[in-house]
């Protein structure tokens, strides 16, 4: 090559390079150091803020942009207008009802009943729309613009149930598509789960309801490892997992892409099912994000293919024969997609083949995976192959970026990807490919050698100021999980469990703390095989976050009092399966009072908890109070810890459940502001006595 060559070929790369050091520094500022330009995920935040004027003033436009994807054909010739011009719009709301199956309807019948049924006399209103292919009726889309919400109160009133309901924890603000990846999985409740990539967790938590679908079954046999390679995205990941109570989670904290085996049952764990919803250009999240029109380059996919291509590899190292992995991106690149996939299903020919998801979720408008596709270089020259491109931009668009030759790409049956499109549904666009491991391929857990090279646990990947090259940082240490042993049960649990009668049948063996048992602030329980994983192998991985808090200690002065453990309304599913003592029936005269008050005096109880309270003992400590809301054909359970005082009783519950119960027993929106309201000055008076004494 001449000297202009080389120049050239530098001043490409320069460029090239400069664009995505530029994107990552913008990404880095904006969630905490992703090294993408967009995430799927960001909606809840990012809608509520007011809408800032430069987004208005952005042109959405990129030549570039658009002589890509329509050379290639990517819509039909017909659609191409229609493609463009919703990815110029703003994407509407959509949202999920969270939690599991009788709570979640429950919230949904509320929903239904008290917000949507106002909406449907106007005319002047887009209603809301179900999102048919997302089962139990359960996901809606909304319009909530700044016009709508002024020209109807009912909107606004719905669009404030929805945010206290997303603090709460019962609704999921996410965007539509990004519901797919978990749907496809099929997951069961005995399933051994890698979320490979899986901040800021909308995933994660879709797959926790999953695996929590028998509802008769607080802690399934099944579990979730939730691995994100961002240390601060992890923290996301645990604000986002806790609120499900799941005992069957573990947040860790690693490059997916170097994932060690995990060791487990006198062998390594290979997985059921895995979710690798990858790093990527974002160019699906248009909608959500427009400063991408003028940022849009393709050095970003090229950049990213390598890594997407590493983690995926892994991922299918790990999984086990017969199990499914969901491969995803908010990417419409066919090089972080068709081409990622196709090289994958090259390296583990007749081990892997792609499942057909088409037709799985019914009323889902898709097309099928591309099997023709280019490249565009920074001059808007498209290449067909490899030969076509010229030398200065070899090292960036490499030969494995095309597609393969069209007798091997009939083969690889890439139709069986799904693409979803924009104007289809009024959504993002995203691309989900489905894999299965054949029966016969060679079992991971079955090694012992690792496969994988293993990085030191107190290391991670992070960019560097100008966010191009990798540097290694150390992070803190988490402290490690320390799980109650034989003399802890004999001695300190055994105390705790007379108090409140829990059931021979818990496995106290699986409660932990973070330092040590007697001691602990928080006491956690885990499922039997979270607590196998991180005994084998927190050595070697770096655990953020397990389990659910079961106790919390107050500051009762014996630290040892079994009275000193609080019990922890995080944990009340497995609370209210085994502890049978400290249990109070209340009425609904009980329930409104403790709902509405800080502290509600026994003798302003019903006479029937005034007994069951007398009956009880005289201990001071945690309550545990249940009551059914009888909803025409729905019974919605509600259990609640409550602290037991000298006269009267604290209920534990946050507002948004208080908000939420005193819906579901039909109490009017106004009326339950103004006992909010109360409540929350009587809370400040409690406070301040109580600092002042
Ligand atoms: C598209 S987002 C994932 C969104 C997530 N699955 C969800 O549904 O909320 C990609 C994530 O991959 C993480 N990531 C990037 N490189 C990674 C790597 N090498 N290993 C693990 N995670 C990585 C990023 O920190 C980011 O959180």
């Amino acid at each position: 090559m001449g000297r202009r060559g080389h120049k050239k070929q530098k001043a490409f790369r320069r460029a090239t390079v400069d664009a995505i050091r530029k994107a990552r520094l913008e990404k880095q500022k904006g969630t905490n150091g992703e090294p993408t330009t967009a995430t799927n995920e960001d909606q809840a935040t990012s809608e509520d803020r007011p809408r800032v004027s430069k987004y208005e003033d952005i042109v959405k436009e990129n030549a570039l942009f658009e002589k890509y994807y329509k050379t290639m054909n990517l819509v039909p010739d017909d659609e191409w207008d229609a493609f463009l011009a919703a990815l110029k719009e703003p994407l509407p709301v959509t949202f999920r009802v969270t939690g599991f199956r009788t709570h979640a309807f429950a919230v949904m019948h509320l929903i239904r009943e008290r917000y949507f049924q106002p909406l449907q006399s106007s005319t002047a209103i887009e209603k809301p729309k179900e999102l048919v292919w997302y089962p139990g009726s359960l996901a809606w889309e909304l319009n909530l613009s700044r016009n709508q919400l002024r020209s109807h109160p009912e909107l606004q009133k719905l669009k404030e149930f929805l945010y206290e309901q997303t603090e709460h924890g019962n609704i999921s603000r996410q965007e539509a598509v990004s519901m797919i990846p978990p749907l496809v999985l099929d997951i069961q409740p005995h399933h051994k789960i890698l979320d490979m990539c899986a901040a800021p967790g909308s995933k994660t938590a879709q797959i926790i309801e999953c695996l929590h679908r028998d509802e008769s079954n607080p802690i399934p046999s099944g579990f979730v490892i939730a691995n994100d390679v961002d240390n601060k995205r992890c923290y996301t990941l645990v604000h986002q997992v806790k609120r499900l109570e799941s005992p069957c989670f573990a947040i860790i904290n690693h490059d997916a892409s170097n994932l060690p085996n995990l060791k487990f049952d006198n062998g390594n764990i290979s997985f059921d099912r895995i979710l690798c919803d990858v790093p990527c250009s974002g160019d699906g999240t248009l909608r959500k994000n427009p400063d991408l029109w003028k940022k849009w380059n393709p050095g970003h996919a090229f950049s990213l293919q390598s890594i997407q291509l590493r983690i995926a590899t892994r991922g299918i190292q790990l999984l086990a024969p017969g199990g499914l992995m969901v491969y995803s991106t908010c990417s419409l690149n066919p090089i972080e997609n068709e081409s990622v996939v196709a090289q994958l299903l090259q390296a583990f020919q007749g081990q892997i083949s792609l499942v057909d998801i088409g037709d799985k979720l019914p009323g889902l408008k898709t097309i099928p995976g591309l099997k023709k596709w280019c490249i565009i270089g920074k001059n808007q020259e498209i290449y067909n192959s490899f030969e076509e491109v010229p030398k200065n931009m070899q090292s960036l668009a490499r030969p494995n970026m095309f597609a393969p030759s069209s007798d091997v790409i009939e083969q690889l049956n890439l139709e069986r990807c799904i693409r979803l499109l924009p104007h289809h549904q009024n959504t993002g666009a995203f691309f989900v490919a489905l894999f299965q491991k054949h029966d016969k391929t060679v079992d991971v857990s079955q090694s012992t050698e690792d496969e994988v090279s293993q990085k030191r646990p107190a290391e991670e990947i992070v960019f560097n100021e100008e966010g191009a090259n990798f540097k290694r940082a150390r992070y803190h240490r988490e402290n490690p999980f320390i799980f109650f042993n034989e003399n802890d049960i004999k001695g300190f649990w055994k105390d705790i469990s007379e108090f409140f009668g829990v059931n021979s049948s818990f496995p106290a063996d699986q409660l932990m703390t973070r330092i040590a048992a007697d001691s602990g602030r928080n006491i956690y329980f885990v499922s039997d095989s979270l607590k196998q994983i991180v005994t084998l192998n927190q050595d070697r991985i770096k655990f953020i976050n397990m389990g659910v808090r079961l106790f919390v200690r107050t500051d009762l002065r014996n630290d040892k009092d079994k009275r000193s453990l609080r019990l922890a309304q995080e944990g009340i599913a497995i609370i209210d399966n085994y502890f049978s003592k400290r249990r109070l029936q209340l009425e609904e005269h009980d329930l409104l009072l403790l709902l509405a008050h800080a502290h509600t005096y026994f003798t302003d109880l019903s006479t029937s908890v005034q007994s069951q309270i007398q009956n009880i003992s005289n201990d001071l400590g945690s309550l545990i109070c249940s009551y059914n809301i009888k909803q025409e054909n729905l019974n919605i359970p509600i259990v609640f810890v409550s602290w037991r005082g000298r006269n009267s009783l604290r209920p534990f519950v946050s507002h948004s459940s208080r908000k939420f119960y005193l819906a579901s027993c039909n109490i009017d929106q106004i009326k339950i502001n103004e006992i909010i309201d109360k409540l929350t000055i009587e809370e400040k008076t409690n406070n301040k006595k109580s600092d002042d004494s």
